[in-house]
C-alpha cells in the first residue's frame, strides 16, 4: 500500500480579511453546499472556515497534486457525531487511485492547522475505473465472427503523412474492430499496402497528386456505404478540396463519424456544415484545433476548457473531445474529465491513435458519447502502461497502440496481464 501525507497551516486573520472583502464569493468558490451549512451552524466562525480551508490544502498536498489538478470543491469535509472530520471525494479525485483519506484539524485563536493522510491502491496504475465507464465493454461472445464487431472506414493520409492514418487504422484493429478499411489517395496505395497488414487498403481517385481532391468524393461515399463508423482527417494535409469533401460527406452519409486533424481545420472554414449531419459526429480537437474552430486564442481555450467543450457540443449537437492533459469529453450538458495518460503522450501521432480507438468503439455499437469517454480512458491508460515500459521520454504513439490490449484487459478484469510489469 502507498501512503502519502500533507500538512497545512493558515492564519485565521488572513481568512477574516478575505471574508470582510468578498465573503460570498470566497465561500461559494471554496466550499460545497453542505460545508457552507456546517459553517453557518458554527456561527460563521473564522477559525472553522480557516480549518476547513487548510484541510483541503493538506489533502491536495497528500494526493500529490496540490490545488489545481484537484479543485477545492472536489473535496467535501463533513463530521461524524463525535466531530471527527470525514473526507468525501468525487469520482475525478478517486480516479487518482485513492482508497482512503484520514484528516485531522486543529485551531487556536490565530492559526488553523490540518494534517491529511492518503492511501493509494498498491498498484500505481490501478487507477479506479470511473463508475460511468464500467460495463461499457463486455466479453466477446464465443460464437461471434468478425462481422459482429463493426466495419470501420478510416479516411486520410497524403504524401509525406502516411504515419497518422497508419496509427489510426492499427489502433482501431487493436481496439477490437472486426474489419478496418483504410482509405488513402491512390498515389499512396503501394506504400500503405506495405505498411498495413490486417487492415484493407482502399483508394480514392487523386489524379496522381498524392492528396484528396474533389473527384475522390464518389469513391469515399461508395466506401462509406454499409460501414458502422468512419473517421476522417488524420494526415490529409491542408488542401483546399478538404472543405468541399467534408461538407459533402456530412451531407450525404448516415454513418456515425469522427472528425480529426486536418478535417477539423477544414471544418473551421465552414463550421455550419455540421448542421447538415445525418448521424452522430464526434470531433477530437487539441487546443490548437479548438482555437481555430472557434476563432479564439489557444490561451482563451485553455483557460476555459469545460466551457468551450460544452459550448461547441451544445451548439452543434455533437460529441466534443477536447484533448490535452485531463481531456474533456462533452455532449449536451454532460461532461467527463479524463484522468489517465501522461506527458509522454505529448508526441506526434498520439491523437491519431485516439481517433482509431473512438471509431472502433462506435463501430462496435457503443453510443458515441460513451465510445468517446471510454476511448479517452483506454488511450490514456495504454499510454500509462507504455510509460511503465519505455519511460515518458522514449515512448511513442506506436507504443500506445501496443498497450491498448493491456488497457482493455484491465477494464474487463481489473488486472494487468503483462508479467514484465512491477
Ligand atoms: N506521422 C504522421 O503522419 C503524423 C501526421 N500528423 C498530421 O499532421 C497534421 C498537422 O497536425 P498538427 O496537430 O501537428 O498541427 P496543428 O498545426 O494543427 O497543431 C499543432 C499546434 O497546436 C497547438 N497545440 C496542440 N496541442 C496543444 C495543447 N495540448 N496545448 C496547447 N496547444 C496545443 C500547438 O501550438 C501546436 O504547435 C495533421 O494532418 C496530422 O494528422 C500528426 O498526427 C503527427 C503524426
Ligand atoms: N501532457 C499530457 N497528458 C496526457 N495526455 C496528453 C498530454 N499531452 C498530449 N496528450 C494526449 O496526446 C494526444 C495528442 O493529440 P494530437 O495533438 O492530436 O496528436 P497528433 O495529431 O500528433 O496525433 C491527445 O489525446 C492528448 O490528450
Ligand atoms: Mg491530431
Amino acid at each position: 500500500m502507498n501512503m502519502s501525507v500533507g500538512i497545512d497551516i493558515v492564519r485565521v486573520d488572513r481568512i477574516e480579511n478575505i471574508l470582510d472583502k468578498k465573503r460570498n464569493l470566497f465561500l461559494s468558490k471554496i466550499f460545497t453546499i453542505n460545508e457552507i451549512k456546517y459553517i453557518k451552524e458554527k456561527n460563521n466562525s473564522p477559525q472553522t472556515i480557516a480549518g476547513l480551508f487548510s484541510a483541503k490544502e493538506s489533502i491536495s498536498k497528500a494526493i500529490g497534486t496540490g490545488i489545481g489538478k484537484v479543485s477545492f470543491k472536489d473535496i467535501e469535509i463533513s463530521h461524524d457525531r463525535f466531530g471527527k472530520p470525514i473526507v468525501t471525494i468525487n469520482e475525478k479525485v478517486k480516479s487518482f487511485g485513492i482508497s482512503k483519506i484520514d484528516l485531522a484539524i486543529t485551531h487556536e485563536k490565530e492559526y488553523a492547522v490540518s494534517f491529511a493522510e492518503v492511501e493509494f491502491n498498491s498498484n500505481k496504475n490501478a487507477v479506479n475505473i470511473p463508475e460511468e465507464l464500467k460495463g461499457l465493454l463486455t466479453k466477446r461472445n464465443p460464437d461471434s465472427h468478425k462481422g459482429d464487431y463493426g466495419k470501420v472506414l478510416i479516411i486520410g493520409g497524403s504524401r509525406g503523412m502516411t504515419g497518422s492514418i497508419t496509427l489510426s487504422s492499427k489502433a482501431s484493429m487493436r481496439t477490437g474492430s472486426g474489419l478496418v478499411y483504410t482509405m488513402v489517395p491512390e498515389y499512396l496505395e503501394t506504400i500503405m499496402s506495405i505498411k498495413l497488414t490486417e487492415e484493407i487498403v482502399k483508394i480514392a481517385k487523386d489524379n496522381g497528386k498524392g492528396y484528396f481532391i474533389k473527384e475522390a468524393l464518389e469513391d469515399i461515399l461508395n466506401n462509406a456505404k454499409g460501414k458502422d463508423a468512419l473517421a476522417i482527417g488524420p494526415g490529409m494535409g491542408t488542401y483546399k478540396d478538404n472543405i468541399y469533401l467534408l461538407g459533402e460527406i456530412i451531407k450525404n452519409t448516415n454513418v456515425p463519424m469522427v472528425i480529426d486533424a486536418d478535417e477539423l481545420n477544414a471544418l473551421s472554414k465552414d463550421i455550419d456544415m455540421l448542421k447538415n449531419k445525418k448521424n452522430s459526429i464526434v470531433i477530437t480537437p487539441h487546443p490548437g484545433e479548438m482555437a481555430r474552430l472557434l476563432d479564439k486564442s489557444i490561451k482563451e481555450i485553455e483557460s476555459n476548457r469545460i466551457y468551450y467543450a460544452k459550448y461547441i457540443s451544445n451548439k452543434y449537437d455533437i460529441v466534443t473531445v477536447l484533448k490535452g492533459n485531463n481531456t474533456i469529453v462533452s455532449y449536451k450538458d454532460q461532461v467527463y474529465i479524463n484522468n489517465s495518460g501522461n506527458p509522454g503522450m505529448a508526441k506526434a501521432g498520439s491523437g491519431d491513435v485516439l481517433t482509431g480507438i473512438i471509431t472502433s468503439l462506435i463501430g462496435q455499437g457503443l453510443e458515441p458519447f460513451n465510445a468517446a469517454k471510454l476511448a479517452v480512458y483506454i488511450h490514456g491508460l495504454a499510454g500509462d502502461f507504455a510509460k511503465d515500459k519505455k519511460g515518458e521520454y522514449s515512448m511513442v504513439a506506436s507504443d500506445i497502440i501496443e498497450n491498448i490490449g493491456e488497457a482493455i484487459n484491465f477494464l474487463l478484469t481489473n488486472k494487468k496481464f503483462s508479467s514484465k510489469l512491477n
